[in-house]
């Protein structure tokens, strides 16, 4: 296989590479790189993982590994312990992020044409805590040294944005979700996500750096992301695993901001004690701890949530932290390959047992994603999937790709935002749709577009 053009491969990558994959990291002096990373990347194929300024921008293609179905995680995850198994690593810095990289992102749904994606990229630069640095990959050989890039040419706006329904109009997504709280309320479920999308038209073709750095400058504690044509600023993290840590920030249950700071302390105080929220919230601190748990020798889960406050919403989160069992552990007994150098699952095959969360699914897993099926009317594509980058060790860090837009890969002037709603019974089908109104914000927001859908 020749990597240029892109190797683009389903199974067995490291056996079809000409060579093994080679990586160099060196340190870079962080006062010469650009205060917003994302001043670097090029206006096509652009890779990204940021918060408050740190994380990882990357560009150029080594490798990709495309997988469908219910076996996408897996299919990745196996390519890449494949890759790295025989890599060839130079790393002078030795942190989380460096040497061999790959960011992947994965549809919601097993039957999605969405399907998943791997992508190793040819230079990475990536910043932590006042440490920096820069790899480079290739097959066979890396040429040459590190040199850091000038700044790309600035991003381009998207001119005039017009939105349109997406798969249902205002009054169908309604309906969708009354339908639900019957469903609800006849016991058949507990808890279901459902989800609607909204068509944006640029009159320029999208400059996806346009949106990346409105979405990191305007929710700088989300993780803003670029990664197989899914854009976003995620406020929910599946899964960070860092040298046996696991850490999932989960948010479930939401309440719209005013901009007055006194009128959202008071409302903070309102989502804290709301008996719908909580229940919500509780659903899916349940889920990811109980498929947290057989990976963990110990799990630490708050028994009460926080309220998380960001530009647009409120929401209840509970932070739960982990400390992974060595392989051999109760992971492998859940199912999971332990594979990964460091002797533990890897990050993705644990945020692959994760998905879908009752954050973004419902309660009870299987029932909740039948009616989704159901009602929704449309494809999530990558919405509300995993999302996010793993080294060579597995370790990685994985968000729910939500508070985002897919681009549409034959036309550059289209693309689809989404949102979604957690519904239980005591649901009101005008509320959620203007809940999901507040979630589309923070991508309308960054197209420079802040009105309503026109039909
Ligand atoms: C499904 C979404 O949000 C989830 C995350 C936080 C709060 C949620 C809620 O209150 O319904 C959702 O569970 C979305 O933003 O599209």
């Amino acid at each position: 296989m020749s990597t240029d053009p892109t190797a683009a491969v389903g199974a067995g990558p490291a056996r079809s590479l000409a060579g093994p994959l080679v990586s160099r990291t060196v340190a870079v002096d962080p006062g010469s790189l650009p205060a917003d990373l994302l001043d670097l990347l090029p206006a096509e194929g652009g890779l990204a993982w940021l918060r408050r300024g740190d994380g990882l921008v990357a560009w150029g293609e080594v490798l990709r590994v495309e997988t469908h179905g219910a076996e996408r995680f897996t299919e990745a995850d196996q390519a890449w312990q494949e890759v790295t198994a025989h890599a060839v690593v130079r790393d002078e810095v030795r942190q989380p992020g460096t040497g061999p990289v790959a960011f992947g992102s994965f549809a919601f749904s097993a039957g999605s044409p969405a399907g998943g994606s791997l992508v190793v990229p040819r230079t990475v630069v990536g910043r932590r805590a006042g440490t920096a640095w820069m790899t480079v990959l290739d097959v066979g050989a890396v040429t040459g040294s590190p040199t850091l890039p000038t700044a790309a040419t600035p991003a381009t706006s998207p001119g005039e944005v017009e939105m349109t329904d997406g798969a249902l109009d205002a009054a169908g997504w309604q309906q969708a979700v009354a339908r639900a709280i019957g469903e609800i309320r006849a016991g058949r479920l507990d808890k279901v996500v459902l989800a609607r999308d909204v068509v944006a038209r640029t009159s320029a073709p999208l400059d996806p750096r346009w949106v990346l750095h409105r979405l990191s400058a305007g929710y700088p504690s989300c993780w803003t992301f670029a990664v197989g044509g899914l854009l976003g600023a995620t406020p929910e993290l599946l899964l960070r695993s860092e040298k046996g840590l696991v850490t999932s920030r989960v948010l479930a249950g939401t309440i719209r901001r005013t901009g007055d700071d006194d009128a959202d302390l008071a409302r903070a105080a309102i989502l804290a004690h709301s008996s719908k929220d909580l229940e919500e919230h509780e659903y899916a601190v349940d889920s990811l701890s109980r498929t947290l748990g057989p990976f963990c020798s110990s799990t630490n889960v708050p028994e009460t949530p926080f309220v998380l406050h960001l530009p647009n919403v409120l929401h209840l989160a509970t932070d739960v932290t982990g400390v992974l069992s060595t392989s051999g552990g109760s992971g492998q007994s859940a199912g999971q390959t332990p594979g990964a150098p460091s002797g533990h699952p890897s990050s993705l095959s644990i945020a692959a047992a994760l998905h879908p969360t009752a954050a973004v699914a419902g309660t009870p897993t299987d029932q909740a994603c039948r009616l989704i099926e159901e009602i929704e009317g449309m494809d999530r594509g990558r919405y509300a999937g995993p999302v996010g980058w793993m080294g060579a060790d597995g370790d990685g860090e994985w968000g729910i790709g939500l508070r985002s837009a897919e681009l549409d890969p034959l036309d550059p002037h289209r693309l689809r935002l989404f949102a979604g709603c957690g519904v239980v019974a005591a649901s009101d089908p005008a509320a959620e749709l203007a809940e999901s109104e507040a979630k589309l914000e923070p991508m309308r927001h960054a197209l420079g577009d802040d009105g309503s859908p026109r039909a």
